[in-house]
């Protein structure tokens, strides 16, 4: 596996490699800067013998995922670490990753290249779009939608049925009882929009 990040959360993705019993080729990372990560030795370009390799995209930020997620390469299926629970009616997309503690239940859908972090909660039936991130302790209740890039806070919470548009913020530790629209940041409980998220290259 070439784990393509070499940031604080390439070191969660690390630990799921290792108690998933899948060998880590090779680390990537774009910044010249960044020679290693923990006791891994850090590239900026592709061992060409390791083109047919899988990679996982390990970076917090929605839309540097996004744009590494164009490239050309061959994308792991969903990562899972063994300690969250996922259920089976669940569909998880390519190069999701699901950290430890968290749960995935029934009839939810996550797209490509999401983060669902530690200790998250997303509860059936709902949607998430790709890139999006759930942060660790946040709750996703019944029938929500998560639109793509979007960023959930930890410890974020949304009642059921709400829908989020894409490219939004959630606060930390946010109450959301009403729909978010497209590029919102919004804080606090009862959840406010402050501002809009100032997107380029969507
Ligand atoms: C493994 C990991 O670490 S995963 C990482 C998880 N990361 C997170 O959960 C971070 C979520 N981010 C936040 O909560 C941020 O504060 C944001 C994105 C909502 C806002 O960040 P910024 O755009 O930098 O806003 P800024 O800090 O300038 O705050 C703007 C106003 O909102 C308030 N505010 C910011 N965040 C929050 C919050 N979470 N809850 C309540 N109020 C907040 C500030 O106090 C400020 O209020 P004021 O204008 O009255 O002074």
């Amino acid at each position: 596996m070439i784990v393509y990040g070499a940031s604080g959360h390439g070191k969660v993705i690390i630990d799921i490699l290792k108690v998933l019993d899948l060998k880590i080729d090779q680390i990537l990372d774009d910044n010249p800067e960044i020679k290693c990560l923990q006791n891994y030795t850090v590239a900026q370009n592709l061992d060409e013998s390791l083109k047919h390799s899988e990679v996982v995209i390990a970076i917090g930020n929605n839309m540097i995922r996004k744009n590494i997620a164009a490239k050309n390469l061959k994308f792991c299926a969903a990562l899972i670490h063994p300690r969250a629970m996922v259920s089976d009616s669940a569909n998880l997309g390519k190069g999701t990753v699901v950290m430890a503690n968290s749960v995935i239940n029934a009839c939810t859908k996550v797209g490509n290249h999401c983060i669902i972090n530690t200790g998250s909660i997303i509860e059936h039936d709902v949607h998430i779009a790709d890139f999006a991130h759930i942060s660790p302790g946040a709750i996703i209740t019944g029938n929500v939608e998560i639109g793509a890039g979007t960023h959930i806070g930890a410890g974020a919470s949304i009642i059921p049925g709400i829908k989020i548009g894409k490219w939004a913020i959630i606060g930390a530790g946010a109450v959301i009882i009403d729909e978010v629209p497209d590029y919102a940041v919004v804080v606090g409980n009862p959840g406010k929009i402050i501002k809009f998220n100032k997107i380029k290259n969507e």
